[in-house]
């Protein structure tokens, strides 16, 4: 028998003062375990048959749901439309905000309705959604919080292989970076979405906590740190206060930095706490990024269009003809039918040396009057146009 329960056997046969002590500060339960857990059982047995009778009452709800969801399934079959609806997800998860009444926030509902939906949709068709590989990256998070876990992930090695395997209909979907709150843009995306034939059809914003992780959390022998530029970037600053002298070495993603840290004890990675645990690493430093606020917003790119949602958002690429006041022309359409700009951004037109394209975003959808209206004559008033799509905005 183990020391420790040796001694709470005897304190409970003879209570010792400092035992009293410790159990008063501390409010721990003096009972000796068995009989303790037989009190509470006790107590709570009525409490869990009601929780079992209503999970009978949720799994028969839920099996209605995938029902009607497969009905859903056959009348989109028959008119050959696609199974992922980002509109209607949007508008159901919305409904589940209105209508939740507490104690449970709207945010651990809608996460679970998520899932809900995941799986109902995979009632009609696994989705295919390509992704930036291995297991573990920051994009295979984003893609579950985009289209829950039953759907049917591709690992792909590249941002441009994303691109290419949606666009060859190896995927439906694809999920990439497009900006972090450190760093900006991500250019290759933002490269990639200027030739592309695809759309974007959803976005989504997930929490960057970086961790510094080793296969025995012991970094005396460590020689290299590996991680995506984007990670050594975020953690630049603290990088260079703690292992100035460690070289840094960037790979295709965080998650094969981690693959790598878990064969090679001189090699530690920068990755997520689901990345540490996929490839069995120790956390050496937690939350290493320099801003403790660092969020990367990713794009769903794909071939469909979206319909309208409770809260749209429209994409832009476009280019100005090369004369003065060009830039103030092209938006005054926007203020003009009442259209608020969300982001602007530039890169530069790699074949003109000193010429921009500018990437913008502003709220609403493309099917409404207004838009439409700004969307004409912002057109007319551009060298170059091309609209990404629209779709729902999220948090
Ligand atoms: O309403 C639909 O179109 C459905 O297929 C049902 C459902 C859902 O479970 O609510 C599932 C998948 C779609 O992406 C949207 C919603």
């Amino acid at each position: 028998m183990h020391w420790w329960r040796i001694w709470k056997r005897l304190n409970a046969i003879t209570p010792n003062p400092i035992t009293a002590q410790i159990n008063q500060a501390t409010k721990v339960n003096p009972m000796p375990d068995n009989q303790a857990l037989q009190t509470v059982d006790t107590e709570l047995a009525p409490l869990r048959v009601q929780i079992d009778a209503l999970d009978t009452q949720l799994i028969t709800l839920l099996n209605e749901r995938a029902k009607l969801a497969q009905a859903v399934g056959h009348v989109k079959q028959k008119y050959k439309q696609p199974v992922f609806r980002p509109e209607r997800e949007a508008q159901v998860l919305e409904k589940i905000a209105q209508r939740n009444p507490g104690p449970l926030p709207s945010h651990h509902l809608q996460a679970l309705w998520r899932e809900v939906m995941s799986v109902c949709r995979a009632m009609e068709e696994a989705v295919k959604v390509a992704f930036l590989g291995p297991a573990g990256t920051y994009t295979e998070q984003a893609m579950a919080k985009q289209f829950g876990h039953a759907i049917h992930g591709i690992d792909c090695s590249t941002i441009d292989d994303i691109f290419r395997t949606v666009e060859a209909d190896g995927a439906a979907f694809g999920v990439v970076p497009i900006e972090n709150s450190i760093e900006g843009a991500i250019n290759r995306t933002m490269d990639l979405l200027l030739s592309t034939p695809l759309k974007i059809c959803g976005e989504v914003s997930l929490a960057i906590n970086h961790h510094l992780l080793q296969i025995t959390g012991d970094m005396s022998g460590v020689t290299t740190i590996v991680a995506h530029p984007q990670a050594l970037a975020q953690c630049h600053h603290w990088l260079k206060e703690h292992y100035p002298h460690i070289e840094q070495k960037p790979v295709g993603s965080n998650a094969q930095g981690a693959q790598m840290a878990q064969n090679d004890p001189t090699t530690a990675a920068i990755a997520s706490d689901i990345a540490a645990a996929t490839y069995g690493l120790q956390t050496v430093t937690a939350g290493i990024q320099d801003d403790a606020n660092n969020r990367t917003r990713f794009i769903v790119i794909g071939k469909q269009l979206c319909g309208t949602s409770p809260n749209d958002k429209t994409s832009l690429i476009l280019a100005t003809p090369n004369k003065a006041g060009a830039l103030y022309d092209l938006l005054e359409p926007l203020a003009k039918h009442g259209v608020s700009m969300l982001r602007f951004e530039s890169r530069p037109a790699k074949q003109k040396g000193w010429e921009y394209f500018f990437y913008i975003d502003f709220a609403g959808h493309i099917e409404q009057a207004n838009v439409q209206a700004a969307l004409a004559q912002l057109e007319d008033n551009s060298a170059f146009y091309k609209c990404l799509g629209s779709y729902p905005v999220t948090s």
